[in-house]
C-alpha cells in the first residue's frame, strides 16, 4: 500500500457533522478532535461522541415538555365528549393514542445518540507491519445479486470492485458474489471484473483514488489529486479511464457474445429439433447454471450449484508490478498488485425447495466461505451498494477489537478452532478440486432440511426483511451493535426515484416488519439481553405500519366534516388550543435540533415527511392488509426485486425514471385522500358563498388543514401526472379544475345540501368545530 496515500485518505475520516458532537469525557468547550493530543500508544481504536450539552439539553426539556402537554391534551379530548358525533369523537381518541404512542417508540431511543469515531492512526500502529503484512483478522465480503437484468452487471461489478480496491490486508480480505440468477452472464461479468482489477486496483493504491467503485470516481466532476506526482496522475488516469471504458463495452457485449458462441457450439453438434440448447463457457464446457433457453436442469430455479474461484488467494508477501513499457504504460512498480480472493457463487436450486430469496443466499454463503476462507467477520452489501471509502473496513473493524490489541490472538483463534480451512494457514493455497466441490455440496438446495439454518443459524427466514429480524436474532441472543457514521460516508446504495417502485420497496418493508410482529421473534417477546430502549426500537420497527389506519381517517374525515356538519371537536376552548400549540410546536423544534446534528437539511427532513405521508396511506396499508391476509389464510407473501437504474449510461438523464407513471392499486387511498380534500375545501368554501356559513374565518382554519394534507401529497400528485406533473402549474390546474366544479355543483345543486343545511346559527358554530377537528392531526404526528 502507497504510504502516501494512506495518509492523505486519513486526514478525511470524521464524524457526520463534526460541531454537534463532543467526545464523551470531555467537557464541551473541548474540541471533539482533543485526543490528537494524547501519544498514540495511549489512545482507543476508536472514540466515543455524544451531542453538545446546548442542544441536547434542551432537546430533552421539550421531550419531557411535548409528553406533558400531549397528556393534558388527551385527557381534555376524554372529558370533552361530541355528544352529536360519538363514533367520530371515539375513533379519533383511538388515533390520538396510536399517534401519541408511536411518537414515543420513535422518540425514546433517541434520548442519548452516540456516534462512534474510529482512530485509524491506531488501528495501523497496532496492527499494520512495516513489511507491509497486517496483523488484521481476515474478513469475507458477500455480495448478492439475483437477475443480471434487473440488477444491471455493471452496478454488480462495480460493487465488487470497490471492495477489490478497498484498503484492507489482500491476504485477509475474500469477496463472494452469490448469484440467484445462475446465470452466465453473471459469471462473465466477474470474470470481466476481476480482469480489470488488475489495473483499476493498482491504479488506486497508487494514487490514493476516492472513492474506488470506477463508475462513481469517472462521475466526478474533479478529481482531486492525492498522491505524489501530479502529471502521472493525468497520465494514468486518462489511460485507466480508456480501459474502463473498453470494460464498460466489453461487459455490454456480453449477452451477445454468449449467445453467439452458444449458437456456434450448438451448430456445430448439429442439435435435432426439440434437443436442448446449451449455453456454453469460454473454455468449451457446458455453463451448468441457467441456459440462455431454459431447459431441464438448467433454468431459473432448477439448476446445479456453482462456485468458482476468478481470482485466487494471494500470497502472503507484497507484490509489485511491473514499470511502464511500450505496451503497458501505466508504472506499477512502486505498489503492490495483488488482489484480494474473489469467488462466483451460485447455490443449487431445484423445484420444491423454497430457495427463501436473499437470507437462502446468505446462509449458502457462509457455509461455502467457511470451506473456503472462513474469516471471523462478515461484512454484506447488495449489488447495488459499494464501498465509498476506502477506509470503511479498516474503520469497521475497529469496533470488533476493543482497545486491548490481546484480542487478536483471540480473533485469529477462531477460524482455526472452527474449521480447518486451508486458507486458515500461513502459507497461501490454492484452491483444489476437493476444496471446491466440498464448497458446492455446503450449498445444495437439500441442505439445510431438517437443521436450524433459517430459525436458529444464519440469517432467519420467514420475512422479506430478513435483514430486521437477523439483527433481532443477534441481539436477543447478547450481540451488541455500535452506531459509527463517518464521512465520507462508507457505503452507498441505491434507492428507486420512480414512484411505482418506491411505493413497491415500502410495502415489502413495511410487509416485512408486520411479519416479524406477528411471529415467534415480536420483540415484546425476547430476551432480557435487549436493552429497554432497543426493545423499544424493535416495537417501533416492528408496528410503525399500523399507522397508515389512523392516518386515513384523520386525512378523509376532518375534509368530510364539511360535508356532513359533524366535526371531531365540538367545542374548543382556550386551553385547547394551548396544549395544540405546545404539542405542534415542540415537534417542529424537536425536529429542527435533530437536523441538525444528523447532518441533514430541514428541506430533506420536510421531503421524508411527504413521502412519510404518502407511503403510509398507500404501502402501510397495503401491508397491514397483506399480513393479516397471511396470519389468517397463512398465505406465503411473495418477494419482488427492488427495481435498479440502470449504471453508467451518461447519457441518459438520471432522473429520466422519476417521472415515468406505472400505475398501482396502492395509489387509489392517496388519490381518494387528495379528492375528498379537494371536495371539503370546495365545500366549505361554498357553504361561505351560499351564506350557510358566516364564520369564514374560522372556515379558513379548517380549509388551512385540508390544503396541509394536500401539501404532504403533492409530489405524489406530481408524481402521478407523469411527465406533464414536471410543470407544477398541471397539478394546480387540475386541482383549482377539481374545486370549482365542486364548489359549483354545491351552489347550484339544492338537493345536496345536508340535512344540517341552511340553519344560520347551527352553521356558525359547526364552522369554528372544524377548525378544532381538522387541526387535530397535525397535533399528533410523529
Ligand atoms: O432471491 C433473492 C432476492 C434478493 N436477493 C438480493 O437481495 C438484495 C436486496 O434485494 P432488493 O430487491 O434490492 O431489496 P432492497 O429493498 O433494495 O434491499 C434492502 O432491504 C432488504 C430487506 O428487504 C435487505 O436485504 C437489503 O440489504 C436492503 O438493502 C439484492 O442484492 C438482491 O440481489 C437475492 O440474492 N436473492
Ligand atoms: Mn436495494
Amino acid at each position: 500500500m502507497d504510504r502516501a496515500a494512506v495518509a492523505a485518505t486519513d486526514g478525511q475520516i470524521g464524524a457526520v457533522n463534526d460541531e454537534s458532537w463532543v467526545a464523551v469525557d470531555l467537557s464541551d468547550d473541548l474540541s471533539a478532535d482533543a485526543d490528537d493530543g494524547v501519544a498514540i500508544e495511549d489512545r482507543a481504536v476508536f472514540r466515543t461522541e455524544k451531542i453538545k450539552g446546548v442542544l441536547l439539553h434542551p432537546y430533552r426539556v421539550l421531550i419531557f415538555v411535548r409528553l406533558i402537554a400531549f397528556t393534558l391534551f388527551v385527557i381534555w379530548r376524554i372529558s370533552h365528549r361530541n355528544p352529536d358525533a360519538m363514533w367520530l369523537w371515539v375513533t379519533s381518541i383511538a388515533g390520538e393514542f396510536w399517534f401519541g404512542f408511536s411518537w414515543l417508540l420513535d422518540q425514546l431511543p433517541k434520548l442519548n445518540p452516540i456516534n462512534r469515531v474510529p482512530d485509524l492512526a491506531v488501528l495501523r500502529q497496532r496492527f499494520d507491519r512495516a513489511d507491509g503484512t497486517s496483523r488484521l483478522p481476515g474478513l469475507d465480503i458477500f455480495v448478492t445479486t439475483a437477475d443480471p437484468f434487473k440488477e444491471p452487471i455493471l452496478s454488480t461489478a462495480n460493487s465488487v470492485l470497490s471492495i477489490l480496491a478497498a484498503d484492507y490486508p489482500v491476504e485477509r480480505n475474500t469477496c463472494y458474489l452469490s448469484d440467484d440468477s445462475g446465470m452466465l452472464l453473471t459469471y462473465e461479468a466477474m470474470a470481466e471484473a476481476a480482469k480489470f482489477a488488475t489495473v483499476w486496483v493498482p491504479f488506486c493504491r497508487k494514487h490514493g483514488i476516492e472513492p474506488r467503485g470506477p463508475e462513481s470516481y469517472f462521475e466526478l466532476k474533479s478529481h482531486p489529486y492525492m498522491g505524489r506526482s501530479q502529471e502521472d496522475f493525468v497520465n494514468d488516469r486518462r489511460r485507466v479511464r480508456k480501459e474502463y471504458d473498453e470494460f464498460k463495452a466489453r461487459i455490454n457485449g456480453l449477452e451477445h457474445d454468449i449467445k453467439q458462441r452458444s449458437d456456434a457450439h450448438n451448430a456445430a453438434r448439429g442439435l435435432k429439433d426439440g434437443e436442448p440448447r446449451a449455453t456454453w463457457m469460454a473454455d468449451g464446457t457446458q455453463w451448468e447454471g441457467t441456459w440462455v433457453e431454459p431447459s431441464e436442469n438448467h433454468r431459473k430455479g432448477d439448476h446445479a450449484g456453482i462456485v468458482q474461484v476468478l481470482v485466487n488467494h494471494p500470497s502472503h508477501s507484497r507484490q509489485f508490478g511491473p514499470p511502464a513499457s511500450a505496451d503497458n504504460p501505466l508504472d506499477f512498480s512502486m505498489v503492490d498488485v495483488r488482489l484480494p480472493m474473489l469467488v462466483y457463487v451460485s447455490r443449487e436450486k431445484r423445484p420444491g425447495f423454497n430457495h427463501e430469496k436473499k437470507a437462502g443466499a446468505m446462509n449458502a454463503l457462509t457455509r461455502c466461505s467457511a470451506v473456503l476462507t472462513n474469516s471471523p467477520f462478515i461484512l454484506n452489501l447488495d449489488c447495488d451498494h459499494y464501498i465509498n471509502n476506502s477506509q470503511a473496513l479498516r474503520a469497521g473493524i475497529c469496533f470488533m477489537l476493543g482497545r486491548d490489541s490481546d484480542t487478536v490472538a483471540f480473533v485469529d483463534s477462531i477460524p482455526r478452532a472452527s474449521h480447518p480451512s486451508p486458507f486458515a494457514a500461513a502459507a497461501a493455497v490454492v484452491a483444489d478440486e476437493a476444496t471446491i466441490s466440498e464448497a458446492v455440496a455446503v450449498t445444495t438446495a437439500a441442505y439445510e432440511k431438517k437443521t436450524g439454518w433459517g430459525s436458529n443459524i444464519g440469517w432467519v427466514y420467514g420475512t422479506v426483511t430478513e435483514d430486521v429480524v437477523t439483527g433481532y436474532r443477534m441481539h436477543i441472543k447478547g450481540w451488541r451493535s455500535r452506531y459509527c457514521s463517518i464521512y465520507p460516508h462508507a457505503f452507498i446504495g441505491t434507492a428507486p426515484i420512480n414512484l411505482t417502485e418506491r411505493l413497491y420497496q415500502v410495502l415489502r418493508w413495511s410487509t416485512g416488519s408486520l411479519e416479524i410482529f406477528f411471529s415467534r421473534n415480536n420483540p415484546l417477546l425476547g430476551s432480557t439481553f435487549l436493552h429497554p430502549l432497543q426493545r423499544v426500537a424493535y416495537i417501533n420497527i416492528t408496528t410503525y405500519p399500523f399507522t397508515a389506519i389512523f392516518l386515513i381517517f384523520y386525512t378523509t374525515v376532518p375534509a368530510l366534516s364539511f360535508v356532513t356538519g359533524h366535526f371531531i371537536v365540538q367545542r374548543p376552548t382556550t386551553m385547547f388550543y394551548v396544549y395544540l400549540a405546545i404539542v405542534l410546536g415542540t415537534l417542529l423544534i424537536l425536529a429542527v435540533l435533530e437536523v441538525k446534528w444528523a447532518g441533514v437539511t430541514v428541506f430533506e427532513w420536510f421531503r421524508n415527511g411527504q413521502f412519510w405521508m404518502t407511503a403510509s396511506c398507500s404501502a402501510y396499508l397495503a401491508a397491514v392488509c397483506q399480513v393479516v391476509v397471511k396470519v389468517v389464510f397463512r398465505r406465503d407473501i411473495s418477494f419482488k426485486l427492488t427495481s435498479k437504474q440502470p449504471a453508467g449510461d451518461e447519457k441518459k438523464d438520471p432522473y429520466a425514471d422519476l417521472y415515468v407513471v406505472r400505475w398501482t392499486w396502492l395509489m387509489v387511498t392517496p388519490i381518494i385522500i387528495i379528492l375528498v380534500n379537494i371536495i371539503g375545501s370546495a365545500v366549505a368554501f361554498a357553504k361561505v358563498l351560499d351564506g350557510e356559513w358566516t364564520h369564514w374565518l374560522k372556515v379558513a382554519g379548517g380549509v388551512f388543514f385540508n390544503f396541509w394534507v394536500l401539501f404532504h401529497l403533492y409530489p405524489f400528485a406530481k408524481g402521478l401526472l407523469g411527465r406533464h406533473g414536471k410543470t407544477p402549474v398541471v397539478v394546480l390546474v387540475w386541482w383549482a379544475f377539481t374545486f370549482v366544479i365542486t364548489a359549483v355543483l354545491y351552489i347550484n345543486i339544492p338537493h345536496i345540501h345536508g340535512p344540517g343545511g341552511k340553519h344560520g346559527a347551527h352553521g356558525g358554530r359547526h364552522s369554528s368545530h372544524h377548525h378544532a377537528g381538522n387541526s387535530l392531526h397535525f397535533t399528533v404526528w410523529p
